[in-house]
């Protein structure tokens, strides 16, 4: 019988990630108890509904009693109040995380809360869909899905438990500055989002002034743009606010790349065109190969 890592875990915040969080602690046994803490009533009535909590009532100096793992669920722009919310209940030898999808402002915005004692290890499991809220979460969302720990001020074995946490429940760990984390996702999750929204909405705009189906004859390719640009729009606001300058430095890159491409097809380019969709077919096949296709993460969904 595997030993739980943690005694009681106290999860704030239980929409997609937490309520996935709850279910695979849960069902991997990486914790004794679980509590839950939301600013949603309705969140609340439909986690006590669920199951997926010990406790759900509401009361926040219960819930965080007894916890050595607290993670906040929350979107990044409230990260740093609910913060400092929580923080006076925080027991020492706890270790404070978050799944936030961007890491400097997160750090910036906990840390100065954070009181002695607790030890702060930021993660972000790279792992996730366009649905929110309790009901869309499930058990088996992390599973060999990366997970990165930035860890700003832990000691002891707290990063060791925290990463065998996130293993228990499926999860590949690495290690990183949140520098490095934040221009690497500004490039690989916060760009191809900001795409997808940007060219859903010209395909819309263009459907309202030419007064014709667009979006109707729509491919599949176009279809993957939409489900993305389904995402939640509180979430992915407060992503692009909290990663602006990695994003916007991501932003040129990707404009001077396109004018190279719009170039091509203006001199008639091909084999420049051609060239370049052999290297990113390329690349689309060595990421299949290595059995990291992130692209259809519904396995195990119920919905
Ligand atoms: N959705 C995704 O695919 C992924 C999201 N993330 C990150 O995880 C975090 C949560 O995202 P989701 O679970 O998708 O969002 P969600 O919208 O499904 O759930 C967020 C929950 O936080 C609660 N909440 C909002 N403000 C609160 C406050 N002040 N105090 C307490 N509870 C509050 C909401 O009531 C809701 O239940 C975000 O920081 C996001 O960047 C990370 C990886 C993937
Ligand atoms: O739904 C998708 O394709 C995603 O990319 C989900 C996702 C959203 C945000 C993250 O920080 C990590 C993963």
């Amino acid at each position: 019988m595997t030993e739980p890592l943690f005694k009681k875990l106290c999860l704030i915040g239980l929409g997609l990630i937490g309520s996935s969080i709850a279910r695979a602690a849960r069902a991997s046994r990486a914790v004794q108890e679980i509590s839950a803490l939301d600013a949603s009533p309705q969140v609340l009535a439909r986690v006590r509904e669920l199951g997926i909590a010990d406790d759900a009532g509401g009361d926040m100096e219960r819930a965080l009693k007894g916890a050595d793992l607290v993670i906040l669920c929350v979107p990044v722009g409230v990260i740093g109040a609910v913060a400092k919310t929580v923080a006076p209940y925080l027991e020492t030898g706890a270790v404070l995380s978050d799944v936030g999808s961007v890491k400097g402002s997160v750090v910036a915005q906990i840390a100065p809360h954070v009181p002695h004692g607790v030890h702060f290890i930021p993660a972000h499991p790279l792992a996730g869909t366009e649905y929110s809220g309790p009901d869309a979460g499930f058990a088996t969302l992390f599973q060999n899905r990366w997970c990165i720990l930035t860890p700003a001020r832990a000691g002891g074995d707290a990063v060791e438990a925290t990463a065998e946490f996130w293993k228990r429940l499926g999860a590949k760990v690495e290690t990183m500055t949140t520098e490095h984390h934040d221009l690497a996702l500004a490039v690989t999750s916060h760009l191809p989002h900001l795409i997808a929204f940007n060219i859903v909405g010209t395909a819309a705009h263009l459907e309202q002034v030419t007064q014709s189906e667009v979006i109707k004859f729509s491919a599949s390719g176009f279809r993957d743009f939409t489900r993305i640009a389904a995402s939640d729009p509180t979430m992915w606001r407060d992503i692009f606010l909290n990663n602006r300058e990695a994003v916007l430095e991501m932003l040129s890159r990707f404009n001077a790349d396109l004018d190279a491409l719009r170039s091509m097809i203006e001199k008639g380019d091909g084999q420049g065109l051609f060239d370049l969709f052999t290297r990113t077919r390329a690349i689309r096949r060595g990421i299949v190969e290595q059995g990291q296709d992130t692209a259809a993460p519904d396995f195990g969904r119920t919905h």
